[in-house]
């Protein structure tokens, strides 16, 4: 049985600070027993999307992968967290555009980079006074990274919106997958009705330990209040830990001893795997 911690925080738009933060609770973390430690996503800044091109493209930024590779090293943990990555000129199409990929950075217990997914689910949307379009500042990635072995068992990311979209996290399954990890930034329009609703079902669905972690509170110098709740769902869809919503917000972790034995033996009492009709509509739902 290994440690697992997911962390929730509020990151602002100074790299640097926010880097303080994350070496700070993985250093907790770590010293509580965590073996894995989950950062939110955009843990490395969010600020107005006017910004998002100058603070994705900056030095401290780089300086923000870094310190995350040196505190992995450090406490000797495997963590995954939510950065900005500059786009490749050809994905950016136009290079003065700047966009970035919103993705998960995984790194071993030993301070190596060992897989970066890019979210491939962008969340342009407009929900009542909501409007948000991820796409003017972000391109999506166009594959899914493989699980990766961790202390754990084998990791598939996925980020935040991906979470309202069950077909990639099934594939993850298929190709292996015990653990699914949604780093996040709910917004608070919609998280108190969907987001502990969506991670249950993921984790049902896919048998999979679900690892949230999330940004939480106002974020300053924008009109952002993401929702928090970071939480930890076991392969049964019960939640086993959750992040407090006391205010003010600090930043904080919840951990939850990850058992894979009760996931085989859920898995095999249970065999989704091997009743799913794979035939097509055509075939399950003939139209008489
Ligand atoms: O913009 C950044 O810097 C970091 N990225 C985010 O915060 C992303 C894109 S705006 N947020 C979400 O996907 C929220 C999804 C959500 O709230 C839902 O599905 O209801």
């Amino acid at each position: 049985m290994v440690l697992a911690a997911v962390t929730q925080l509020t990151s602002g738009p100074n790299p640097l600070e926010n880097a303080d933060t994350a070496v700070d609770l993985i250093q907790r973390a770590a010293k509580a027993g965590a073996k894995v430690i989950f950062l939110p996503e955009a843990t490395d800044f969010i600020s107005s999307p006017d910004r998002v091109g100058e603070l994705t493209y900056c030095k401290d930024n780089r300086i923000f992968v870094d310190r995350m590779l040196q505190a992995a090293k450090e406490n000797n943990v495997f963590v995954s967290v939510g950065i900005h990555e500059p786009a490749e000129e050809e994905e950016a199409k136009r290079a003065e555009e700047r966009r970035c990929y919103n993705t998960q950075l995984l790194i071993n217990d030993k301070g190596d980079d060992v897989g970066r997914y890019r979210k491939t689910h962008m969340f342009d949307v407009e929900v009542a006074d909501l409007k948000i379009k991820e796409s003017n500042t972000t391109v999506p990635g166009r594959s899914l990274l493989p699980p990766v072995p961790t202390p754990i068992g084998n990791l598939g990311p996925l980020i935040c919106y991906d979470v309202r979209f069950p077909e990639p996290a099934l594939h993850l399954r298929t190709l292996g997958a015990q653990v699914i990890s949604y780093p996040s930034a709910f917004v608070v329009r919609t998280g108190p009705a969907h987001w502990e609703p969506l991670l249950r079902a993921r984790a049902i669905e896919t048998q999979c330990w679900i690892m949230a972690s999330a940004q939480v509170g106002k974020h300053p110098g924008t009109d952002r209040v993401s929702w928090g709740h970071a939480m930890i769902v076991d392969a049964f869809g019960s939640v086993v830990a959750q992040c407090g919503d006391l205010q003010p917000h600090r930043p904080c972790f919840a951990v939850a001893e990850v058992d894979l034995d009760n996931l085989d033996n859920l898995r095999k009492h249970m065999p989704l795997w091997e009743q799913r009709r794979n035939d097509g509509p055509d075939a399950l739902y003939p139209v008489i």
